[in-house]
């Protein structure tokens, strides 16, 4: 059985993990142009000020994607590149670029697929509050708006925000993303809600002003199952499928929270503001999402945290590892002897994907769903000069049979973007994480180099994974 031939396969980055041009063509400073170069902060001190070149190299590179053969090419837009100070003036460079990156793309009948926030938030926002700030999201509303007419002629797939949960908790709770707060609890829910607000906001806009095309967002999709047999892990479960999956979808697709995570709330007094208006604004934009974006790692196997124990705050224990106790401290997560995982402790699980996929029909109903992430995080070997990354072909492939398994079990899996299309500087692990299809050759030029994992998915495509 092949994939529908409208399943798009495609492959991902992000701006400021791309680009590079930090500075220039009238580019405003990003919170992770200052946070990148706090001491310690990131491994080995890298940073997005050259990344890979993407930013003079977008022709090479989705030259590149078009000989995979790729259906869709999902980028974020840097919003500094837009508006330099967030809101004010637009920068008519900015427009200048993508506007160029969208036309290579359709010139090359690759569909681009934009992402509005991948993270990097002008730091004129983030010094004035970021997302705790109502200018930052006013600011928000405007710069989609701006995106929207400037480039909703020829892009029709649109994600608002990408992985809420990483950008919010980490730059709150775990001070690992800016703002760099640590426990910042108070702030950490009414942010969530902030930027939910903000989504709905944006989505009502996109619809009322008639643009064409689909709208949603991307979130992570961790599903925590019991590591274990106990009553206090099946609870713990629970609990964790609550604050870190449902707490991110239901206010999206349902226009409501859940009642157990409101509750808890407020007992912990950490209870954020949610207006009349508030509610009848997420009521109102979740039936128009046209889809959701999930990216998918891991699923996570827990525990309840009985020892008390603390979570480890550094940017190690901050890369997602299986092993660490829960941001609220009330679980943990555990690696199973039995089961794989990556170097950086990622369980390999493709049958977790589907298991949990299944989990979110029976919350959401058949939603129209993108895997707009999904890929190896590793150090690829290099034998005769040629980059054998066989271990990535066989993580792709196994996640593909699931997926293509879900779509034959009637789920409304509508495409596959592989993490990521090319190396690429991961925010807290540098250029040691590589997850491309294509190599970047740091050590000659950032010259690019096909990986064997780049002729394995384009035979993929080209059969559209006929032999998955
Ligand atoms: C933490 C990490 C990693 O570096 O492995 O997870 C996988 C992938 O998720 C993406 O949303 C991030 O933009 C990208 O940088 C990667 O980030």
């Amino acid at each position: 059985m092949k994939f529908p031939e409208s399943f798009l396969f495609g492959a991902a980055s992000a701006s400021y993990q791309v680009e590079g041009a930090w500075d220039e063509d009238g580019k405003g400073v990003s919170n992770w142009d200052v946070f990148s170069k706090i001491e310690g902060k990131t491994y080995q001190g890298t940073n997005g000020d050259v990344a890979v070149d993407h930013y003079h190299r977008y022709k090479e590179d989705i030259a590149l994607m078009a000989e995979m053969g790729l259906d869709s090419y999902r980028f974020s837009i840097s919003w500094p590149r837009i508006y330099p100070n967030g809101d004010g003036e637009v920068n008519p460079k900015g427009i200048e670029f993508y506007n160029n990156l969208i036309d290579e793309c359709i010139k090359h009948d690759i569909i681009p697929f934009v992402t509005l926030y991948h993270w990097d938030l002008p730091q004129e926002l983030e010094k004035n509050g970021g997302w705790t700030s109502q200018r930052t999201l006013k600011a928000f509303e405007q710069y989609a708006d701006t995106c929207f007419a400037a480039f909703g002629d020829r892009v029709k797939h649109w994600i608002t925000f990408n992985e809420t949960v990483v950008f919010v908790r980490h730059g709150y709770i775990f001070g690992a993303h800016p703002p760099g707060l640590i426990n910042d609890f108070k702030n950490y829910y009414q942010v969530l809600h902030n930027v939910f607000l903000t989504h709905a906001k944006v989505v009502l806009n996109f619809k009322n002003s008639g643009y064409k095309g689909d709208i949603g967002i991307t979130h992570v999709f961790s599903p925590a199952f019991p590591a274990d047999d106990k009553q206090s892990s099946k609870k713990a479960a629970d609990h964790a499928n609550m604050f870190d999956t449902f707490l991110y979808y239901d206010p999206i697709l349902k226009g409501t929270y859940p009642e157990y995570v409101l509750t808890h709330l407020k007992q912990k007094g950490y209870d954020f503001e949610l207006s009349h208006e508030d509610q009848e604004i997420l009521l109102k934009a979740a039936p128009l999402n046209d889809f959701i974006g999930i990216n998918y790692y891991q699923p996570m196997r827990v525990i309840a945290n009985d020892s008390s124990a603390a979570r480890e705050l550094s940017r190690e224990a901050s890369t997602g590892g299986a092993g660490a106790v829960s941001y609220d401290g009330v679980y943990q997560t555990v690696k199973v002897p039995t089961l794989s995982y990556t170097k950086w402790g990622w369980e390999i699980s493709p049958e977790a994907l589907l298991d949990g996929l299944h989990l979110l029909k029976e919350q959401y109903g058949n939603i129209p769903i993108y895997i707009t992430e999904n890929g190896l995080g590793d150090e690829d070997p290099i034998i005769d000069g040629e980059i054998k990354d066989t271990a990535r072909i066989e993580y792709i492939e196994e996640h593909l049979k699931f997926v293509k398994k879900g779509v034959s079990e009637g789920l409304d899996i509508q495409g596959y973007f592989a993490w990521s299309v090319i190396d690429l500087l991961s925010w807290l692990n540098g250029y040691k994480k590589q997850y491309g299809f294509i190599y970047v050759d740091h050590a000659d030029h950032l010259n690019r180099k096909k990986k064997d994992s780049f002729y394995w998915y384009q035979n993929v495509i080209a059969t559209r994974g006929e032999n998955i």
